[in-house]
């Protein structure tokens, strides 16, 4: 049996903002923080421990990273940072408040953007600041590879060719791992864990700074999956995750 635990970055400061982040590198908020370090508190009452960590090049997945190891006592812990962990690219969406875009567009297109598999946002224009191939973090990447807008699809076809390539064969050395990334970056992971359909997926919001831990038996196939901590303060965070598009 392999475990692979995911989590996903604590509020950031534009989840409370409730903007489109997407590849703005916004840091936690000081709930997100908390968050963050509940989930090392956690990881470790629970017996959980790592040989590796993968995480994004966006700040919030890698704090969130580093104060959860740090409850953990692992801050030692090898960490590779890669931007196929990165957020779904919100293109021309990035830095707009969720409800107010609700509101001008309709809550339906605000769905259709968020949660649709294949339909990517408006992308951004090549000379904007904002495209990651005119931003110093992505100096070293081939600048044909970087997106301007990403849908799920998109996002799914970045991030498991390099779990496939990557990750997994770390888990075949009996290498424990755990991966911080976010919300669609998971999301992507987990449609392709479950074999979730493109409709099914619709329906998935992952909560911030809860642990998700996936077993995996001999075969690779996926056997148990669960989130740590309390099931209605889980299910509640879904819920806000899932309500961030409604025109209120
Ligand atoms: O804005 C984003 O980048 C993501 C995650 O916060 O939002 P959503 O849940 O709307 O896909």
């Amino acid at each position: 049996m392999k475990t692979l635990v995911l989590l996903r970055h604590g509020e950031s400061e534009w989840n409370l903002e409730n903007k489109f982040t997407g590849w703005t590198d916004v840091d936690l908020s000081t709930k997100g923080i908390e968050e963050a370090k509940n989930a090392g508190k956690l990881l470790k009452e629970k017996g959980y421990d790592f040989d590796i960590a993968y995480t994004s090049y966006l700040q919030r997945a890698i704090h969130t990273l580093q104060l959860a190891l740090k409850e953990m006592g692992r801050e030692n812990l090898p960490v590779v940072k890669t931007w196929k962990l990165n957020e779904r690219h919100y293109g021309a969406l990035q830095g707009l408040n969720k409800a107010e875009t609700a509101k001008k567009y309709g809550e339906e297109q605000v769905q259709i953007w968020r949660r649709s598999f294949d339909i990517q946002p408006p992308a951004l224009k090549p000379e904007d600041d904002r495209n990651p191939a005119r931003q110093e973090l992505y100096n070293e990447i081939d600048k044909a590879d970087l997106p301007l807008t990403e849908s799920l699809k998109d996002t799914i076809a970045r991030v498991i060719p390099y779990y496939e390539q990557e990750i997994l064969p770390k888990m075949n050395e009996k290498k424990r791992v755990i991966i911080a990334a976010h919300g669609n970056s998971l999301r992507a992971l987990m449609m392709y864990f479950e074999g979730l359909t493109e409709e099914e997926i619709t329906k998935v919001n992952i909560p911030t700074g809860v642990p998700l831990v996936y077993e995996f038996d001999d075969q690779g196939k996926m056997s148990k999956k669960f989130y740590l901590g309390d099931a209605a303060e889980i299910e509640a965070k879904m819920k806000a995750v899932a309500s961030q598009g409604k025109a209120k």
